[in-house]
């Protein structure tokens, strides 16, 4: 145990974590030749394309430091908010931290948040200056930026790039000399945390965990605190590039366990795992369940394929337990889910495993948060509103609530005034603002995560010219003026286009909406007006003209490939389009709502 170091990588998002991670893994020698490719550790597909760190993964490596072998337990954390529940329970596994940070970006958002993350969890910082070999770099100033910060010595702070190996001997001395060796009993029942599991799907769920007191053996009975259920550890092992089967693993390390579960849901991120016949008295605290904080409908295009999409959504979950879904209707589209997601991103990400592993082509509706309405029958427990149309009567309706967030955006002082307008045009409230050095502020407001949802990523970048960071933890849910507002096409309602707004912002919403359709939909044989409504009262109106007369019907004769290649682009087009009544509505139309600003 004393001989044993874990640690994880903390960072904003595009800092070098990853980049980081591969060095050391070569320096350690960790890697073969062969073996080395970029971002060793990011081995989804998508990781890779989308230059981003999904889900976190752990590695061990052996280094000697002095005549002494260490093992060296680095645990990778994912960096967008979407996943910031498993940077914490990351966290939670190791005893110190290397906060990375750029030497062109200095301190951002997510730097400040994960740092207070590791701080609350007492782990040992090793601030790392990353980047110094960019031209852009300003290692001086951001150095300042992190004594002030943390309060640490300028000669903590460790010169490094990823990139050229600079420094990299240096960490790997630090995360000796300076974070601790784990604590723990080794006799004492065996408790350890699970933070983080992947699923296999030849082996079933994989369990990584840390050891925090006792030891786990090959073929024990196990059991997993939160689910209550038991298995027998099948398999048990350490993490290098590949697993390494072991009999045992002691306090203090980090390993994974593989017990044939085929559920990704019956393993928790954050559970603690114990001896099925005697467990541990103390459950490791801090868990709780993750809960989706977008919802959205998935629909298949093609109206015969909604077993398919049950299925193939239900193999994504069993390896995705973040992502649930119920079957719903809509008079549009037809049967489809009601999906819930961590953010934005992870509702991408998911549609785009949906069209990539599973062959599915879905539409999409636009993405809304969890409302709760309270009817004037005076009853106890809110409606819970995922959906425009469980959206109850509005004569019936006492108040709703809706979730609001903390949310943390450090820019340059020259843009804090084009932030300040954004976040109040968005309904936030200003808690506090500091400078954190005479360029860079901290700005925190109160904000409803519905304003979060649409577009205001990029609004954010667009008005600080990229120079802002964003970060946010919720905070509850607080009253709001909800309607829904309903668009209709030649005359009839589209259910999957409705949308729930703030009423303030209503009017616009709803004539910004007519007007993007109006781009999207194509022109058809006829007029199509396009409504919007809130109940029954029309709020907003555009017109689709009708095409004045066939334009293809001149096109006869030519060569019959070229014609055919004309017809399989129609088709490929034609996927993505939606009948509605006797209008043809695209894709994009439903997700319009989300780029009204464009
Ligand atoms: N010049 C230079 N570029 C670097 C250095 N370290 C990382 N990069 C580049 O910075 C970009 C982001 O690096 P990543 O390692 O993917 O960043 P990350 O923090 O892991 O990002 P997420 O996993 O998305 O959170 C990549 O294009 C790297 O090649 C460095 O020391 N010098």
């Amino acid at each position: 145990m004393e001989k044993i170091r874990n640690f994880c990588i903390i960072a904003h998002i595009d800092h070098g974590k990853s980049t980081l991670a591969d060095r050391l893994l070569d320096f350690t020698g960790s890697v073969t030749e062969r073996e080395k490719q970029d971002q060793l550790l990011d081995n989804m597909d998508l990781e890779r394309e989308r230059g981003i760190t999904i889900k976190s993964h752990a590695i061990q490596m052996d280094y000697v430091h002095n005549g002494e072998k260490y093992v060296l337990n680095l645990i990778d954390t994912p960096g967008h908010v979407d996943f910031s529940y498993e940077v914490s329970r990351s966290i939670a596994a190791c005893e110190g931290a290397l906060l990375v940070v750029d030497a062109a970006q200095s301190i951002q958002a997510q730097t400040i948040s994960n740092l207070y993350l590791a701080l609350e969890n007492d782990l040992e910082i090793i601030p790392v200056l990353n980047k110094v070999d960019l031209p852009s770099a300003n290692p001086e100033e951001v150095t300042d930026d992190i004594v002030d910060l943390l309060g640490c010595s300028p000669e903590d702070v460790i010169p490094a790039s990823a990139k050229t190996g600079l420094g990299i001997q240096d960490i790997l001395t630090a995360i000796i000399e300076r974070v601790p060796a784990p604590k723990g009993n080794p006799n004492e029942s065996l408790q350890a945390l699970v933070f983080d599991s992947v699923y296999n799907p030849f082996r079933g769920v994989e369990t990584y965990f840390r050891v925090v007191n006792g030891e786990i053996t090959k073929g024990q009975k196990i059991k997993f605190v939160a689910t209550g259920k038991s298995y027998e550890a099948d398999e048990i092992g350490t993490l290098k590039l590949t697993q390494v089967p072991k009999k045992k693993i002691s306090t203090g390390d980090v390993g994974y366990l593989i017990t044939g579960i085929k559920d990704a849901r019956e393993v928790k991120v954050g559970d603690t795992i114990t001896d099925s016949a005697h467990p541990t008295k103390n459950p490791i605290g801090g868990f709780e369940d993750v809960k989706p904080m977008v919802f959205a409908g998935i629909y298949p295009v093609d109206t015969e394929d909604f077993e398919d999409l049950r299925s193939s959504m239900e193999k994504l979950q069993l390896n995705d337990a973040s992502l649930v879904f119920t079957p719903e209707s809509s008079a549009a589209l037809g049967f489809g889910f009601r999906c819930g997601f961590l953010g934005m991103l992870h509702m991408e990400i998911i549609q785009e495993r949906l069209e990539r592993e599973f062959d599915m082509t879905v539409i999409t509706t636009v993405p809304n948060v969890s409302y709760h309405a309270y009817t004037t029958k005076g009853d106890e427990k809110p409606i819970i509103v995922n959906n425009p149309s469980d959206l109850p009567d509005p004569s019936t309706i006492d108040r709703v609530e809706e979730p609001y967030i903390k949310a943390t955006i450090i820019t340059k002082a020259d843009f804090v005034g084009n932030v300040m307008s954004l976040c109040i045009e968005k309904r936030g409230q200003i808690v506090n603002q500091t400078y954190l050095t005479t360029e860079r502020v901290e700005l925190i407001f109160d904000m409803p995560l519905a304003e979060i949802v649409f577009d205001f990523y990029d609004r954010l970048k667009t008005v600080s010219k990229g120079y802002a960071s964003f970060d946010y933890s919720p905070i509850g849910m607080r009253q709001s003026k909800l309607v829904r507002v309903d668009i209709l096409l030649n005359a009839q309602p589209v259910d999957a286009l409705s949308a729930l707004v703030h009423f303030d912002n209503a009017y616009h919403i709803g004539k910004k909406m007519c007007e993007k359709l109006k781009e999207l939909i194509p022109r058809q044989q006829f007029d199509i007006p396009i409504q919007a409504a809130i109940g029954s009262k029309i709020i907003s109106r555009e017109t689709i003209k009708a095409l004045r007369k066939d334009v293809t019907a001149k096109c006869y004769g030519g060569d019959i490939s070229r014609k055919r290649k004309l017809l399989e682009k129609q088709k490929k087009g034609k996927k993505r389009m939606r009948q509605v009544g006797n209008v043809e509505i695209p894709q994009q139309a439903f997700m319009a709502v989300l780029k009204l600003n464009d």
